[in-house]
């Protein structure tokens, strides 16, 4: 059973994976940057304990982290509690794919996941969205190239910063909005966190075909997906699980 660490900034996700992408026990923790070796040991036992498991189970260990102040305290944690070696995910290893951009050293391993999981299970031209703190595109030709990315603002922190910003606008947890066009303050706001969203996404998967000059698989994951994808016009594979199936195969590719 492989032990999976997905670093995010806005969650650490310590996950037991016995078969590829499907978690038989995991454990969620807000990010913060000043979380302890302790704190995540004591999170791996946590996690081992919950479905009776036990170490020796744990034949395996694959670690991708977006925040590099956590990601040595996760490995160190890893390492006193597994007594194995984690592999850390990084542009250098066989992914799958070649990677064509200015700094691959630089592309959000988050991102090289979903891809590696992605090229795995889909044919083609890809567009993988991942709906997490940030939003991000990222964009394979069917030759199976990395050939660039699109960043935006994530849908939380995108309405957390419009609240902030407008004295008038209240904190909203988000609903599905009754219709397209608002009546009121707060089912204005739900159909802009939800339609913003989703017509982005729609008009981006047009745009990158266009680009390509050839129909892209759009593939959308990530926390926030659930319920952006319903709302949008595209054909979009919703697939919650993606980033898991790319550790899943990075691990097999370079263990
Ligand atoms: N089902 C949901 N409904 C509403 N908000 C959600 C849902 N799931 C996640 N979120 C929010 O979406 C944001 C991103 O969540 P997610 O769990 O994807 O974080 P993460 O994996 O740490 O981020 P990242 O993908 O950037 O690494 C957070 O602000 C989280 O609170
Ligand atoms: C874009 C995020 C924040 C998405 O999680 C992450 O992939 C990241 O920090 N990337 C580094 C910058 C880049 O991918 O070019
Ligand atoms: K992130």
């Amino acid at each position: 059973m492989l032990l999976t660490v997905d670093i995010g900034n806005t969650n650490v996700v310590m996950g037991l994976m016995p078969t590829r992408g499907e978690l038989a026990s995991q454990l969620r923790f807000p990010t913060d940057k000043r979380r302890t070796v302790r704190e995540f040991m004591d999170g791996f036992e946590a996690l081992v304990a919950m479905h009776g498991f036990d170490f020796s189970d744990v034949t395996g260990a694959v670690v991708s982290s977006v925040v590099p102040e956590l990601t040595e305290s996760v490995v160190a944690s890893v390492r006193a509690k597994t007594n194995l070696e984690p592999l850390v995910v990084n542009y250098k290893m066989n992914l799958g794919f070649s990677i064509d951009m200015d700094t691959p050293e630089r592309l959000g391993v988050d991102m090289i996941a979903d891809a590696a999981g992605a090229v795995n299970d889909y044919d083609g031209a890809l567009a993988i969205f991942d709906m997490g703190t940030a939003t991000t595109c990222s964009v394979l030709t069917s030759d199976r190239t990395y050939i660039g990315s699109i960043i935006y603002p994530g849908v939380v922190i995108s309405q957390d910063a419009l609240t902030a910003q407008c004295s008038q606008l209240p904190f909203i947890k988000f609903e599905k909005p009754k219709g397209l066009i608002g009546k009121n303050t707060v089912e204005c706001m739900y159909s802009g966190v939800l339609y913003s969203n989703a017509a982005t996404i729609d008009g981006l998967i047009d745009r990158i075909a266009d680009e390509l000059g050839e129909p892209v698989t759009a593939i959308a994951t990530g926390g926030v997906s659930r319920m952006i994808v319903p709302a949008c016009r595209r054909k979009i594979v919703h697939d919650p699980n993606l980033l898991l199936k790319g550790l899943w195969d990075l691990y097999k590719l370079n263990a």
